[in-house]
């Protein structure tokens, strides 16, 4: 099922979804900065909160504990406008949370095909523990196999892979203003 943006919504939030290393938090910051509007990257949020990174919460209390914590960070911002949410790449698996923002939020899909996330997330080993295991590779490709039903809601969908982060801003700034967002 696609997004369900009425046509006549001039968005005054967006929210990126995408596989781990997809660019979310990267480009959501960029775009951000564009629009000058807030940006919120919901891991490090939920880090923020707790006073422990993502991976501590994985070992500790485990991915389902994990998932509260992102469902009621998402409860916290929810009514917030001129905002862009990079949430991580497992947010969309609880698919209440994307209808929680609104009808006025333009939702994205930012592709990444599996290579090049096991590439982009080898920079950062030990940030993502669901790919912590032997095979990255693997994991990304059964997790966009559960995923890509939900991340395909999004009413826009852009390709990564040979993409540079300020293009892919551009798009999703172009695609706002064909929606009706005034320049400011
Ligand atoms: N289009 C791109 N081209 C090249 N490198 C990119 C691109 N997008 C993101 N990156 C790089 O890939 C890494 C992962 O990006 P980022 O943290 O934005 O992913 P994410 O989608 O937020 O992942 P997560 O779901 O784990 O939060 C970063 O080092 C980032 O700079
Ligand atoms: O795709 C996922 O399930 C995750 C993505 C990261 O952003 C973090 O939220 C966490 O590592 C889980
Ligand atoms: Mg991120």
């Amino acid at each position: 099922m696609a997004s369900s943006r009425p046509a006549d919504a001039v968005p005054r939030r967006v929210v990126l979804l995408g596989m781990m290393a997809s660019g979310k938090s990267a480009v959501g910051a960029v775009l951000a900065k564009r629009l000058g509007w807030s940006h919120v990257d919901l891991d490090r949020e939920i880090e923020a909160a707790q006073g422990r990174r993502v991976a501590e919460i994985f070992a500790a209390e485990g991915e389902p504990a994990f998932r509260a914590l992102e469902a009621a960070a998402t409860a916290r911002i929810a009514g917030r406008t001129e905002v862009v949410l990079s949430p991580g790449g497992g947010w969309i698996t609880r698919p209440a949370l994307l209808d929680s923002l609104g009808p006025d939020t333009l939702s994205v899909w930012l592709r990444v095909s599996v290579d090049e996330a096991v590439r982009r997330a080898s920079a950062s080993p030990g940030e993502r523990p669901l790919l912590a295991g032997p095979d990255p590779a693997g994991a990304v490709r059964r997790l966009l196999g559960e995923r890509e039903p939900l991340y395909s809601r999004a009413e826009l969908h852009l390709m990564t892979d040979g993409r540079s982060v300020p293009a892919l801003a551009d798009d999703i700034h172009s695609a706002l203003r064909a929606r009706g967002l005034a320049p400011r």
